[in-house]
């Protein structure tokens, strides 16, 4: 692996830089493998991973040593090797996601510098494809909401795909320019921008990006960084908190970019308490503090994290909410055999009843107002006369109903229901939600002669298994 001579120069002199152990874990090829785990879906990750042990060769036991554990996050884990998380039927059901371990840093900002008890509202600026918000959706009080973004529509989908899998009942994605969200002053309690940058950090992990970088296009990232700052601002709260971060090493695109922030806005620069020696705290001329993570010195990738407290006074909001519209009691009492509906509003959106917390449907009117609504809160499924075809989401959602019927599947047939073909099981007739080691996959129809597969077909598992999908 050849790093470009230009960005090794630009980092000579930077805070915790040491050229050789740079180049030397790039040029090592050595690679680190980490998930984490959805508390929402696997209380403890014993309960886990004994089931998925027992099930499937590829993750060891070493998981549950501690020294695999991710110090800065508490749902996180180094895996031995990387396993095949395709044909891993709990990666489908949403019991963890894979995602690189610096990276879940974003947790120390919030842990020390959010009130995580309140019910809050945050924003996920540059959320595609969701590591940071199944990561921010697990650390919030019931009650909360997060607001997803993914200003790229191509790459929407994957992040709802991935909020879906999550369960993440409390919140909505957009698909919005960055500008957008000006009109919502005040808004948030929290703002996440883990903005897109020139990728330096993720070299070891993808070599070929190595071929895109260039000063250019550092400089570039920088612009593109501060206008997406400068367009978000007005919607974080008075005594909010901006989380900033990049994937880059270049200061361009971190302290530069701080310290833009602290002469720019009213800003108080909060310092983090790092549970790692190898986390290598900096200070920006201007006395931001940031938080630079080198391959050579943690076990993650290339990563910068830094955390500020808003002063500015918000302006009065402009927005003007959009009416909801919510079912009935009468319409809603059927869809208690599906679902646990205490504190649920339901409201009709296109075909679909959509299913929210219930002191958020006012956030949900007022987003509709000045944003692209992707998805929100949990779909439930289409009514059709006194019938109801339960959507992906309902059978994702931790609040499914436990009296709704359950057929457990073995790992083949897990395999072929995730691979939307046919299998055949003896069970009752009607829906029934399919799980694997206790998680629910998805749903099945069972009619008398056949059963239909309705797992989502944009999602299926396109590889043949090592043995042509029936691995064990
Ligand atoms: C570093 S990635 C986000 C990764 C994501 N937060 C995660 O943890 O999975 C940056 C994202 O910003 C988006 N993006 C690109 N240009 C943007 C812009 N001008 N404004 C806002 N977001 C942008 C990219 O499409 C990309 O999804």
């Amino acid at each position: 692996m050849k790093l470009p001579e230009a960005l090794l120069r630009s980092l000579e002199g930077l805070p915790g830089y040491d050229h050789d152990a740079f180049v030397q874990v790039h040029e090592s090829g050595a690679q680190v493998t980490s998930i984490r785990l959805n508390p929402a879906k696997s209380q403890a990750p014993g309960v886990l991973f004994q089931d998925l042990r027992s099930k499937i060769s590829d993750l060891r036991s070493e998981i549950l040593d501690p020294a695999s554990r991710i110090p800065w996050s508490r749902y996180g884990y180094y895996l031995p090797e990387r396993p095949s998380f395709t044909f891993d039927p709990l990666f489908h059901a949403g019991a963890y996601y894979v995602q690189e371990a610096s990276s879940m840093f974003v947790e120390q900002a919030l842990a020390q510098h959010a009130d995580l008890s309140a019910r809050l509202r945050v924003l996920d600026l540059c959320a595609a494809p969701g590591g940071k918000s199944t990561h921010l959706q697990s650390l919030l009080a019931p009650g909360s909401l997060l607001v997803s973004n993914e200003v790229i529509k191509a790459r929407a989908g994957i992040l709802s795909e991935n909020l879906t899998k999550w369960g993440a009942g409390n919140s909505i994605v957009t698909s919005n320019d960055p500008a957008h969200f000006a009109k919502l002053e005040g808004f948030f309690d929290v703002i996440v921008v883990d903005a897109p940058c020139s990728g330096s950090g993720l070299f070891r992990r993808d070599p070929d990006a190595i071929a895109e970088w260039s000063p250019a296009n550092v400089q570039l990232c920088q612009g593109r960084q501060q206008r997406i700052l400068a367009d978000v601002w007005p919607a974080l709260k008075e005594g909010g908190l901006l989380v900033y971060s990049t994937c880059s090493y270049s200061a361009e695109e971190d302290e530069v970019i701080l310290d833009w922030l602290t002469t720019t806005f009213q800003v108080v620069p909060l310092q983090l308490q790092c549970p790692d020696a190898g986390i290598v705290e900096v200070r920006s001329p201007e006395g931001a503090w940031g938080y630079r993570f080198y391959p050579d010195k943690i076990r993650g990738e290339g990563f910068f994290l830094a955390a500020f407290r808003k002063l500015d006074v918000a302006a009065a909001p402009r927005y003007k909410p959009k009416g909801a519209d919510l079912l009935s009691a009468k319409e809603t009492a059927p869809l208690e055999k599906w679902m646990d509906t205490e504190g649920l509003k339901f409201v009709r959106h296109g075909s679909r009843v959509l299913a929210l917390p219930e002191d958020r449907v006012s956030d949900f009117s007022i987003l509709q107002s000045a944003l692209y609504i992707q998805q929100a809160g949990t779909a439930v499924g289409e009514p059709i006369r006194d019938k109801l075809v339960p959507d992906h989401a309902l059978a994702m959602s931790p609040r499914v109903g436990g009296a709704v019927p359950r057929v457990e599947l073995s790992y083949p047939d897990a395999i072929r229901f995730l691979q939307r073909q046919d299998f055949h099981i003896d069970t009752e007739r009607g829906w029934q939600l399919v799980t694997f080691a206790g998680a629910p996959l998805g749903w099945i129809n069972a009619l008398p002669n056949r059963i239909n597969n309705y797992y989502p077909r944009e999602w299926r598992i396109r590889a043949q298994g090592p043995s042509g999908g029936t691995q064990t």
